[in-house]
């Protein structure tokens, strides 16, 4: 091993397999090629058919719940329009097979952003219900509209192309289909876009605070979800040649749910695995049928244990124990140094506040606030608990919309800018409580932050993926960085969201009560840390209430009381106030000799 590489500890990180893509589409082809050798019963044909264009509906599921958390009830809306469009358009317009596609997949897109919209006021349990109405209004349009629909009767004899006319043709075609769109999934986990899912999924407002558009994602997500529950339809209409209302039913929307939490909804192999069994089980089981309620019993027992005893689906219990046997194997290389650069340069200061408030009601929480911070150095915002602190840091990072007053952030007024916005201008943070994407690798969660828009490396993966290295090394974690974060002490995981707003090169950083929790050894760990990213002359903005570290450490201190501020200026004088000694307990602040 060179001296530029070190060996990570834990298998999140994938390693790229050289042979993984090859191997994989041998597996494809070999896969079509005995879908169409094979001789096999119209039975087989259409359970096989059946398996593959769901599973491609799933998949859509995959991504919407699995990687960006959101609950979606109504797949099997947009496996109807997908399945409807391919229909009707062949049927009763005369449209080719390819373009009736086109058209279902692109309806349903537009729906599926439709639906991600809502999520703007909407999510967890009314979300839910968001997308089951609309699964009922699909359904009551399928078997109302009879002269576009043709009603509960449905549509038949949908052809097919030619070329693929032959069942087991357009069998191996879908499967190609399925092949291409889960080796995307695959590869969209990884991508930028991916990590911003899982980032939105693990803790939204940490996603929007690190630059990411939480709102957009979410939409993105709904639209992708939507347009493989589309083609999934598509395919099926093609495969069944006739098509009604009860296959797209709510029901089915629960079916399609219910297989990608099975299998998995982490993972595209989860989406395969759920379908295939959630599809073969009743098969299996047929001969119980004979016993009234047996059939059902045991179908229903079955899919409760496993997920009781797997609740991370069946491909999540194996990934578990696969990523357990491979640990400490993989060569990951250095990131080298740390480049800061500290935001705009030339201009003395770097972030000036105008009459702040921020009123919760009656209660003036920030009042008439005015704070202005210098380029370089540690500037502290201290006052007893209450006073108004964390609030003026939640509106100064755009969680809260101010009442009133002005934030100018190196020249540009960023008062009125969304978080992830604030975030591009130049502004990192981190949180009281610790707000990592809990699933995700330390490596993970520092990429997304090095892709803040503007930050040095840009958009290419290979420079993202070094200077998240580099943040890790910076705060000594970078041998950690292929675990996930779950697994870290309370002192190492606030060194990791440190590192993560330190990738994104900010112009300032926002630190809230980096010392709370910590033992006295890690507050050593921890000064050092402000110490080291001081030198390098990026400027801190620091809550904390151990006043041995922020009389260490700042040079500007501002002080609150009942959200006004009460004192202002250099540490050694501040601290000496009267009206600080006095708003501590009208006793001196515990300021070291
Ligand atoms: N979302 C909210 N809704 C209503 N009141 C709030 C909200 N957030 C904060 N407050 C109130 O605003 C005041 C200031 O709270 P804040 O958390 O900013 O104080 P702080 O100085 O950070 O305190 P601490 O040091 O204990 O963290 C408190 O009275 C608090 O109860």
């Amino acid at each position: 091993m060179s001296s530029s590489e070190t060996t990570a500890s834990a298998g999140a990180i994938r390693p790229r397999l050289r042979w993984g893509v090859p191997a994989y589409l041998l597996l494809v082809l070999a896969a079509m090629a005995l879908a169409i050798v094979v001789p096999k019963t119209g039975y087989v044909l259409n359970i096989s058919l059946q398996a593959t264009t769901y599973a491609i509906a799933v998949l859509g599921l995959t991504v919407v719940l699995g990687l960006c958390g959101q609950i979606n009830l109504a797949q099997a809306a947009f496996f109807g329009l997908g399945a409807y469009a391919v229909g009707i358009g062949q049927t009763e317009h005369g449209l080719n097979f390819w373009a009736c596609l086109l058209i279902g997949t692109g309806v349903a897109a537009g729906f599926g952003a439709l639906l991600g919209a809502s999520t703007l006021r909407l999510g967890g349990h009314y979300l839910a219900m968001v997308t089951i109405s609309f699964q009922q209004i699909v359904t009551l349009v399928l078997i109302n509209w009879i002269p576009v629909t043709k009603g509960p009767d449905g549509v038949r004899a949908i052809p097919r192309p030619g070329f693929l006319a032959d069942g087991s043709t357009y069998l191996a075609f879908c499967i190609a289909v399925l092949a291409a769109v889960g080796f995307l999934v695959w590869r969209l986990r990884d991508s930028r876009l991916g990590r911003a899912m899982r980032a939105v999924r693990d803790n939204e407002l940490a996603a929007g605070v690190a630059g990411i558009d939480v709102y957009r994602t979410k939409v993105t997500a709904f639209a992708l979800s939507a347009i493989l529950g589309g083609v999934g339809g598509g395919l099926f209409a093609g495969g069944f040649s006739y098509v009604s209302p009860d296959q797209f039913s709510f029901a089915e929307s629960v079916v399609f749910l219910t297989m990608v939490l099975l299998g998995g909804a982490a993972s595209p192999v989860g989406a395969v695995i759920g379908t295939g069994l959630l599809i073969l089980i009743p098969e299996w089981l047929r001969f119980l049928k004979s016993i009234p309620g047996l059939y059902l019993a045991i179908y229903g027992a079955a899919v409760i244990l496993i997920m009781v005893f797997m609740p991370d689906g069946i491909w999540g219990f194996l990934r578990g124990r696969l990523d357990r046997l491979k640990r400490a194997v993989l060569p990951v290389r250095s990131g080298g140094a740390l480049q800061l650069s500290g935001g705009g340069q030339g201009a003395d200061t770097v972030l000036e506040v105008r009459g702040l408030s921020k009123h919760f009601g009656g209660l003036k929480a920030v009042d008439e606030v005015d704070l202005t911070i210098r380029r370089g150095g540690v500037h502290a915002l201290i006052g007893p608990n209450g006073s108004g602190k964390t609030t003026t840091l939640n509106v100064l990072s755009g969680l809260y919309k101010a009442t009133a007053g002005s934030i100018v952030l190196d020249g540009r007024d960023i008062t009125n800018l969304p978080p992830h916005a604030r975030t591009q201008a130049g502004l990192g943070r981190t949180f009281q409580n610790i707000r990592l994407w809990r699933s995700m690798t330390a490596l993970e969660n520092v990429m997304v932050g090095a892709e803040r828009p503007g930050s040095p490396a840009g958009s290419d993966p290979a420079a993202l993926m070094a200077r998240a290295r580099a943040a890790l090394a910076f705060v000594e974690l970078e041998d950690r960085a292929d675990e996930v974060v779950a697994s870290f002490s309370y002192g190492h995981q606030r060194a990791v969201e440190i590192a993560r707003a330190l990738a994104g090169d900010p112009a300032l950083l926002l630190l809230d009560e980096p010392g709370a929790g910590l033992n006295s050894s890690e507050k050593v760990e921890l000064r050092n840390l402000l110490k080291r990213i001081s030198a390098r002359g990026l400027t801190i903005l620091i809550i904390d209430h151990d006043m041995t570290l922020v009389s260490e450490v700042a040079q500007h201190i501002t002080v609150l009381n009942f959200g006004r501020r009460i004192a202002d200026g250099y540490s050694a004088d501040v601290l000496k106030h009267p009206d600080v000694i006095a708003a501590y307990l009208g006793a001196a602040p515990d300021v070291p000799a």
